[in-house]
C-alpha cells in the first residue's frame, strides 16, 4: 500500500489482444472505499478488473495494486497479489462436494496456511463476519443462494485482503437477498477493506449510493452518475 492507496492507475491503456478496450485510464481506490463499477456489456469492466488482479499486463501508463507495481510484477508474485485481493466472481463458486469448512480449508492450504489451529480459528472468524458461524459443517446445497454467496465472501476474506473485487455478486439473487449481500459488503468496507462491485443493477446502486465508476466509449469515467 502507498499511503491509503490500494489501487492506482495513471494513463493506462488496456488491451485485449490487439483490441484497445479502455484508453488513458486514471483511477484510484483508497483504503475502505466502497465503489460501484458500471457499463454496458462489453464496455470493459472485466478487463479493468483483470488489470487490477494482474491477469492483463500494462504496457502504457503505470499502475499499482496492493503495493505491487502492475507494470513490472513477476508471474511468481501474482499469487501473492491475489491474496491481497478478495475475489467474489460468479464463476468462482464453492466446491459442491465439500462442506463450508472444507471449502475454506482448501483455500487456506492452497495459499500457504499449515497450522491446524490457526486454520480452524480463521474459518470460524470469517464465518462469524458473514453471520454464518453455525453453518460450518453444511454442504453448499444445504444453503440458500444468499448464504452461499456469504460463504464466497467469507472465503474472499481469508487472507485479510486490502480490497474485495466483486463481479455481479448479486446476479443470481432475489432483491431482498441482494440488499443483504451488498449491506454485508458495505459493512466490510467500513471496517477498512475497500470494496469494488461491478453490477448492472441500478436499483441496488440507488439503495446504497456511493462513488460510481463507469466504462463507456473506451474510457473510464470517475464519479459517474446513473439516470
Ligand atoms: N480474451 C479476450 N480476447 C479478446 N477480446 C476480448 C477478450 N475478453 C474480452 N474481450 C473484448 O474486450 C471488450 C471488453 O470486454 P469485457 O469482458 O471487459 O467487458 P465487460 O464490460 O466486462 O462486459 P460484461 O458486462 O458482459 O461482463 C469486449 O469487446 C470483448 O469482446
Amino acid at each position: 500500500m502507498i499511503g491509503n492507496s490500494i489501487i492506482k492507475l495513471n494513463n493506462v491503456d488496456i488491451f485485449q489482444q490487439t483490441h484497445l478496450v479502455l484508453s488513458n485510464v486514471n483511477l484510484h481506490i483508497d483504503k475502505g472505499d466502497f465503489v460501484w463499477l458500471i457499463g454496458q456489456t462489453g464496455s470493459g469492466k472485466s478487463s479493468l478488473l483483470k488489470v487490477m488482479y494482474g491477469d492483463l499486463t500494462i504496457n502504457t501508463g503505470n499502475g499499482h495494486a496492493c503495493g505491487y507495481d502492475l507494470n513490472h510484477i513477476k508471474s511468481k508474485d501474482i499469487p501473492f497479489l491475489r491474496r491481497k485481493l478478495g475475489i467474489v466472481f460468479q464463476d468462482f463458486q464453492l466446491l459442491t462436494d465439500r462442506s463450508v469448512e472444507e471449502n475454506l480449508r482448501f483455500v487456506m492450504r492452497a495459499t500457504g496456511w499449515t497450522d491446524k489451529k490457526l486454520i480452524a480459528d480463521k474459518a470460524l472468524d470469517v464465518l462469524e463476519k458473514v453471520g454464518l458461524r453455525s453453518k460450518l459443517k453444511k454442504m453448499p446445497h444445504e444453503l440458500s443462494g444468499g448464504e452461499q454467496q456469504r460463504v464466497v465472501i467469507a472465503r474472499a476474506l481469508l487472507n485479510d485482503p486490502e480490497i474485495i473485487l466483486a463481479d455481479e455478486p448479486t446476479g443470481n439473487l432475489d432483491p431482498d437477498t441482494s440488499e443483504e449481500i451488498v449491506l454485508l459488503l458495505k459493512q466490510i468496507s467500513q471496517s477498512g477493506t475497500a470494496v469494488l462491485i461491478a453490477t448492472h443493477d441500478y436499483h441496488i446502486i440507488r439503495t446504497f449510493p456511493s462513488r460510481i465508476i463507469k466504462c463507456e466509449n473506451s474510457k473510464v469515467l470517475e464519479d459517474a452518475k446513473i439516470a
